[in-house]
């Protein structure tokens, strides 16, 4: 058992930055997540968020922050930390916080989302983020035992419509819900405007990817605006 324990209250009103390069992408090196990563706390980042078991290892060793740290298996249905085992790699690779999907869908594993959520627990320190499609996912995964709640699939499971930018609504219901846990608003935060307004919307803090950690997905947006 590794010693992660970190203090939640460091992350209120900050932001968080997801590292992340695709498969087939250039980046896709944890060498160069990691300075990525660095270059987000150097920034102000809060915490980062990484993906797969080299990246969330690279990124420890290259910041002081907080790690969330995930593996992606996949890219249909249940596919962000799809199961108790991949659960236990991240937290062995050394992330502080874990997160899994928090849906209500059938897990690959058969476990439901309380027994992965308890076996994190009692396998690990880390804690666990549920990363949520809908308010009922959120009371749900609040009710298993996640220690953080996230809008990260809010607009990829069918139950909420795939904003232009953050789910702002869904991000009021659930903070409007009182479940108990700190509220991560994560998915299509595009703009440091739109990361106030999910703060203001009642988010406990804010997760942003694309719009800093993906040159190419940054590249095409200004590259559409200069289309005639
Ligand atoms: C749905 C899904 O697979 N989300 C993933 C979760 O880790 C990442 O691909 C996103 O980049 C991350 O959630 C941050 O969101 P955005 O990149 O929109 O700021």
């Amino acid at each position: 058992m590794t010693l992660n324990l970190i203090d939640l209250n460091s992350l209120a009103g900050q932001l968080v930055v997801s590292a992340q390069a695709y498969p087939g992408e250039p980046m896709r090196d944890p060498r160069t997540m990691a300075q990525v990563a660095a270059s987000a706390v150097v920034g102000g980042a809060a915490a980062i968020r990484v993906q797969g078991i080299a990246d969330i290892q690279f990124t420890r060793a290259a910041v002081e922050v907080p790690v969330i740290g995930l593996w992606k298996d996949g890219h249909d249905g249940v596919f962000i930390t799809p199961t108790l085992q991949h659960a236990l790699s991240c937290a062995s690779a050394g992330a502080h916080i874990v997160a899994i999907d928090g849906t209500r869908r059938p897990r690959p594993d058969g476990l439901s989302l309380a027994e992965t959520i308890a076996g994190v627990h009692a396998e690990s320190n880390a804690l666990v983020m549920a990363d949520c499609g809908s308010l009922d996912d959120a009371v749900a995964a609040a009710a298993a035992g996640a220690d953080l709640i996230g809008t990260t699939l809010a607009g990829y499971t069918g139950e909420r419509p795939k904003t232009d930018g953050p789910d702002l609504e869904l991000i009021a219901q659930i903070s409007g819900a009182s479940l108990g846990r700190p509220l991560i608003a994560e998915g299509r935060i595009h703009s440091p405007a739109q990361a106030r307004q999910a703060l203001d919307a009642g988010a406990f803090a804010v997760v942003v990817g694309t719009a800093i950690t993906h040159p190419a997905s940054i590249t095409g947006w200004f590259k559409d605006a200069l289309r005639a």
